[in-house]
């Protein structure tokens, strides 16, 4: 750690700490743990409930700060990531580290002390999967790495469920399944268009290790027992009408997009508008999915 950062002596603005916890990425993060928290069955003190979202939050916060702590030199070589607070040299490495290590510590602790110990010990393992299991351990040595390392991404619901429950049950299991089967179609459309950043940066992302052909057969391959695992709850019973809809409309326009991916042959970014097209797609879909599927259970069920 005393590398090249110790130069910099300037303290680092809000912004830039406010940066290190990849804000835009993490709204959606947290919202799927608000509507885990509202679809689970019970009653939590709204205060309990603001308390354990805000930890889920800082939780999340605390990744992004140490998954930048760790990727200095990788974001520096990315034109996407590049102008970070770390790689752009407005901030001191040392200062991400023991903030990310404080976030955790107190959005652990809090949890633990204010809302219950499952939902403390499931945001202490998700913090850790994804600092290191995938930042330091899957992410530069496996094409694999999102597949594996998106579970921590798919964790927050179960926490938000477990944060009024105290236990996890198949429907968590569920929403967990849901995210997990999403981010590789969200990650590696994403991945198709960005393909020369990650090969430049040497992180073996699909694209760039097996080629354009088989991240589009799987990207389309795993929307499959995405959509089916997200009109589950409904066959189950454990949602209404209204969530069932609402999720096969979002299935069929996913499976859609994912198909258009699948058939598109371009290798150029110019060409890779059905890729850019499910990417965004992908986002609202995990955003109406949820929030129909919260609203649908606190009215109905
Ligand atoms: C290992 C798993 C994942 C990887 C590698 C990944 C990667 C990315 C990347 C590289 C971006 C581009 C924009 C940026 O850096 O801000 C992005 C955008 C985004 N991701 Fe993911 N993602 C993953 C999982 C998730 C999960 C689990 C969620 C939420 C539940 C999520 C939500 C979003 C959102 C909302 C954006 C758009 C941000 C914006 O508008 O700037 N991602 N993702
Ligand atoms: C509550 C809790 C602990 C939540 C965990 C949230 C979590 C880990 C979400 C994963 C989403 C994410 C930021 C992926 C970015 O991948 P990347 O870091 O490889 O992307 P980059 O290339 O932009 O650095």
């Amino acid at each position: 750690m005393t590398t090249a950062t110790h130069n910099i002596s300037l303290p680092a603005e809000w912004r830039d700490f406010w940066a290190l916890t990849k804000p835009r990425v993490m709204s959606l993060v947290v919202f799927t743990a608000l509507c885990g928290l509202l679809a689970a069955p019970g009653h939590i003190h709204p205060v309990i409930g603001f308390t354990a979202i805000l930890c889920i939050a800082l939780g999340a916060g605390a990744c992004g700060a140490l998954n930048q702590w760790y990727e200095v030199e990788v974001d520096a070589k990315m034109a996407r990531t590049s102008k970070r607070p770390l790689p752009a040299g407005r901030m001191d490495r040392e200062a991400a580290l023991h903030f990310g290590i404080a976030l955790a510590a107190f959005s652990v602790g809090i949890m633990g002390v204010a809302v219950n110990w499952i939902s403390a010990a499931l945001l202490a393992f998700s913090i850790f999967f994804y600092a290191v299991v995938y930042t330091i351990w899957l992410k530069p040595n496996t094409p694999q790495n999102i597949v594996i390392g998106g579970a921590a991404g798919a964790f927050p619901p179960v926490i938000g469920w477990a944060a009024v429950t105290g236990d996890v049950t198949l429907l968590p299991v569920l929403l967990f399944s849901i995210i997990f089967l999403w981010t590789p179609p969200h990650f590696w459309a994403l991945a198709l268009f960005m393909k020369t950043d990650y090969g430049a940066a040497g992180i073996p992302m699909l694209p760039n290790v097996s080629g354009q052909r088989v991240t589009r057969n799987q990207i389309f391959a795993y929307s499959f027992p995405m959509a089916i695992t997200a009109v589950t709850p409904f066959i189950l019973g454990e949602s209404g009408w209204l969530y069932g809809i609402a999720s096969m409309v979002l299935n069929v326009i996913f499976l859609g997009l994912a198909f258009l991916v699948w058939r598109n042959e371009a290798n150029e970014a110019s060409g890779m508008k059905p890729e850019k097209r499910l990417f965004a797609f992908s986002i609202l879909y995990l955003f109406l999915l949820f929030a129909v599927f919260a609203f649908d259970r606190m009215m109905f069920a």
